[in-house]
């Protein structure tokens, strides 16, 4: 039982008796001095009856009274308020510290891809890469904690156009100016290049396609390749895998973890047969020499243009290979729930790719659904921008953090837990489509929503727990008790932890946990200022509390992708 589902069947009864039909609906109370729990629908629900609000309310909380609440109150124009019985926080509490999920609601297991990162083959990871690595890594743990069977796939950026444009700054860095391109590609002059030479190969590539002659090059050095061409093939490959190695370093820093490293290559093979499939059966059409599918809904707006699906010269899209992976994922992987993690601008986009696999039957029961997020800006408000001007670097900006935690915090290898945890939390502390002014000076503080003080408070716990055990004065049995209405505030914190790991599943919102860890830390730090615990004169009950808490802002911290250390 949650503190909410308390309140609900209690409600439930009290509903039926009153001959109410609407289900009945229960929130955390904004005003905790009249209540830990909300009901504000009797008032509608009287308005519809013709009865008085206030006196329908009185009758309602009447019903409701029960020994799990030591109050159930009306307040104002007929809000119904729950205070919860002291023994009953308590227990709820005790029963918390016992599970191993901290009372976690298990979803029905399915089987999920989530598809994040989206780096690109020889291009640089920017800021935007970020924020889909940690959003798309804390959903991922999200997931799983749920009990969802998940696989994680990076979706690597390694196929269309971007590749003809790459094999062709290539070409022009090997002296090329005019005849047969491809003897100008050898695949051994990538055997020891650096990222960096690789990412000067793609920019050089990209600018001579401001040119419609070249463009046209890099758009047969595209088809050639997606032909399987021997020699582009293994160009292609050895530059992939240079890309690859340098997005897994980052990605290991990060810790975002990957079960599947596949690219948008990877569903060449799948593209010609789908492509048949869809002709076969009527839902794609021919539309100026290109092949196309028609496309509605999805929240996509009136007349969305169709996705395009094999352009006039035989080359597959972005669109494509994203509904022949998505094809896969169901077909193959037995996916039952697919969540893609990109930033907004490509809502479009994703939208169009849902409507054809609906259209197409590819997505039969599968649930879809695109995770977006909101740009970072710098403090002029526009999107964040390195020195040069340029959409910021990943590796720069996590460089940054390590540099500003370093100055913190003298242990290096907690110095660059704490770089990454407000580099992170950051991205988190705010609902995911709002984006955030990146500023590292209040992201490393120490006080204030940020990693730095989550962390703080964490490992000043495990010290309080460290220092007991060392006095010999832990408790035997862990059972909470309140002791005083600080220690009471703490613990309903800890009692929301469930409920805000569902909400965080529901909206895939990993803000949820990262608002629960802030709050718990908050109210924790009001307790530990009110209430001595070592010197109380039983500290068993306050130890207790302060597991729990550890516990609790432990698990969140956990599930945000934020390390913890014990002392600072
Ligand atoms: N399945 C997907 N389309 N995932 C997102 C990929 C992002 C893409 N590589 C880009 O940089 O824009």
């Amino acid at each position: 039982m949650s503190v909410k589902s308390a309140a609900l069947a209690a409600l439930a009864s009290a509903y039926e008796l009153n001959g109410l039909e609407a289900g009945p609906c229960v929130v955390r109370s904004a005003r905790p001095e009249f209540g830990d729990l909300q009901c504000s629908d009797v008032m509608r629900l009287a308005k519809s009856a013709g009865k008085n609000p206030r006196l329908l309310a009185a009758e309602v909380a009447e019903a409701a009274r029960s020994a799990l609440f030591e109050d159930v109150s009306v307040a104002g124009p007929g809000f119904v308020n729950f205070r919860l019985a002291d023994a009953v926080v308590a227990a709820e509490a005790t029963a918390m510290l016992a599970d191993p999920s901290l009372a976690a609601e298990k979803a029905d297991p399915m089987r999920t891809v989530i598809d994040f990162g989206g780096p690109n083959v020889a291009k640089a990871l920017h800021v935007g890469h970020l924020r889909s690595f940690v959003i798309g890594e804390s959903l991922r743990r999200i997931l799983l904690e749920i009990g969802h069977d998940v696989l994680s796939d990076i979706h690597l950026g390694d196929w269309g156009l971007q590749m003809g444009k790459l094999l062709l700054g290539a070409a022009l860095a090997a002296g090329w100016r005019a005849g047969d391109l491809t003897s100008f590609i050898n695949p051994l002059a990538f055997e020891a290049m650096t990222v960096e030479e690789l990412g000067a190969l793609y920019k050089s590539g990209n600018v001579a396609c401001e040119d419609e002659a070249l463009l046209a090059l890099a758009r047969i050095l595209t088809t050639k390749l997606q032909d399987g061409d021997p020699l582009l093939t293994e160009a292609w490959a050895r530059m992939r895998a240079i890309s690859l190695a340098s997005i897994t370093d980052t990605t290991d820093i990060l810790d975002a973890h990957f079960d599947l490293l596949q690219g948008e290559s990877d569903a060449h093979a799948e593209v010609a047969p789908m492509l048949d499939d869809l002709m076969a059966r009527g839902l794609a059409r021919q539309s100026e020499g290109a092949l196309v599918i028609d496309i509605s809904g999805d929240g996509l707006p009136d007349n969305a243009p169709p996705l395009l699906l094999r352009k006039s010269d035989g080359a597959a899209l972005y669109g494509t290979t994203d509904l022949a992976t998505l094809r896969q994922r169901v077909r193959d992987i037995g996916a039952r729930q697919i969540i893609y993690c990109t930033d907004d601008r490509q809502a479009l986009h994703i939208s169009s790719v849902f409507s054809a696999a609906r259209r197409a039957g590819y997505a039969e029961g599968v649930e879809l659904r695109h995770v977006t997020f909101g740009t970072v800006r710098g403090n002029d408000g526009k999107p964040f921008k390195t020195r040069d001007g340029s959409a910021a670097s990943l590796t720069e900006m996590i460089d940054l953090a390590l540099i500003k935690s370093s100055e913190k915090v003298a242990d290096s290898q907690a110095a660059a837990v704490v770089g990454l945890g407000a580099l992170k939390f950051a991205d988190l502390s705010a609902p995911r489509r709002t984006g955030y002014v990146f500023d590292i000076d209040k992201m490393i503080s120490s006080e204030g929503r940020t990693g730095p003080y989550l962390q703080y408070a964490y490992a000043r716990i495990c010290s309080i727990l460290d220092k007991a055990e060392e006095a010999g004065i832990t408790p035997a049995a862990e059972t909470v008790s309140i002791s005083h209405p600080s220690e009471r505030a703490v613990l309903i914190e800890c009692l929301w932890y469930p409920h805000s790991l569902s909400e965080a599943a529901r909206h895939l919102e990993p803000f949820e946990i990262a608002d629960r860890a802030y709050q718990v830390a908050d109210a924790f730090s009001r307790f530990y200022t009110d209430c001595p615990v070592l010197k109380a004169d039983d500290p068993s009950g306050r130890l207790t509390t302060c597991k729990l808490v550890a516990r609790v802002i432990g698990k969140c911290l956990e599930l945000l992708g934020i390390g913890t250390v014990r002392r600072m």
